[in-house]
């Protein structure tokens, strides 16, 4: 494959790096300082955009491929208000659009824990439930959107939390769901759920060792998007 790597920072670099030894090319490496160079290339010859930019760049980046027919893998977190005005676009123009807050298959693992953990626990009284996400400092968006994700997945299963909060505390509301966010260097990427009662305390967490899980993630669901066209997610793409 021909792969337009859009956001050339942490993620992308290693994007670039674990495509090449997978043998496929890389057709250009996007920044915001050389953006210029996208009006060089044919999107003929692309046969796919992995976006991982900034927040406030991901929605101008992704806009630019889908309107030129090249399928997205995007993984930029902190820009979802915008995601509808994407996926109306990517089915206007027939295109294709994958979006994950998390690429990693043990991640998309401890997603499916998760649900089936707060399924249980809406059943049990007495247990007050919280989200905690760690990342290194450069991190530009609280909560992370895996944490989003996390709870999202939690508040489906719960008849008592509404909505999430992001707070520096761990159980200040009833029906709102507390996400705390801490910045530690050089943590990829810590995700813990907790379940604390008078009684006794339940946890789960995930723990990118690294960023090789997230990028070798996207790789693959950049090849497996080739010929596909729609709004896809990991739940089209994993078999679990
Ligand atoms: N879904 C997932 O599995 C994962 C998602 N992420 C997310 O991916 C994103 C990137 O993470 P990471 O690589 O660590 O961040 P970095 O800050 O290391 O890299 C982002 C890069 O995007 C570049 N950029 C900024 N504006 C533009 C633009 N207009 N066009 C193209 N590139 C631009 C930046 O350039 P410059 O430095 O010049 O500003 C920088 O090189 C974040 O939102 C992060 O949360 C991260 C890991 C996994
Ligand atoms: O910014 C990061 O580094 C990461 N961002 C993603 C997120 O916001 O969930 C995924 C991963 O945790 C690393």
């Amino acid at each position: 494959m021909n792969i337009l790597i859009l956001g050339y920072g942490k993620m992308g670099q290693l994007i670039a790096q674990l495509s090449e030894e997978r043998g496929h090319s890389i057709a250009a490496k996007i920044n915001i300082d050389n953006r210029n160079e996208l009006e060089n290339l044919d999107p003929k010859d692309i046969d796919v955009a992995i976006e991982f930019s900034q927040p406030e760049a991901a929605v101008a980046n992704i806009r630019w491929a889908i309107e030129r027919g090249i399928p997205v893998v995007s993984g930029t977190t902190g820009w979802l208000d915008q995601k509808p005005s994407i996926e109306q676009l990517t089915l206007s123009k027939n295109g294709a659009f994958f979006y994950a807050s998390n690429y990693s298959i043990g991640v998309n693992i401890f997603f499916k824990v998760n649900e089936f953990l707060s399924k249980l626990m809406n059943e049990t009284k007495g247990y007050k439930a919280s989200v905690e996400e760690i990342h290194h400092t450069a991190k530009k968006d609280a909560p992370s959107g895996t944490a989003i994700t996390l709870a999202e997945g939690i508040l489906k299963n719960n008849d008592e939390l509404k909505d999430w909060h992001l707070t520096d505390k761990e159980s200040d509301s009833d029906q709102s769901l507390p996400i705390t966010s801490k910045r530690i260097d050089p943590a990829p990427g810590t995700h813990i759920i907790r379940y604390q009662s008078e009684i006794d305390d339940i946890e789960i967490s995930h723990t990118a060792h690294s960023r090789q899980g997230f990028a070798l993630g996207s790789i693959l669901v950049a090849e497996w998007i080739q010929g596909k066209k729609g709004v896809l997610s990991m739940d089209d793409y994993l078999s679990f």
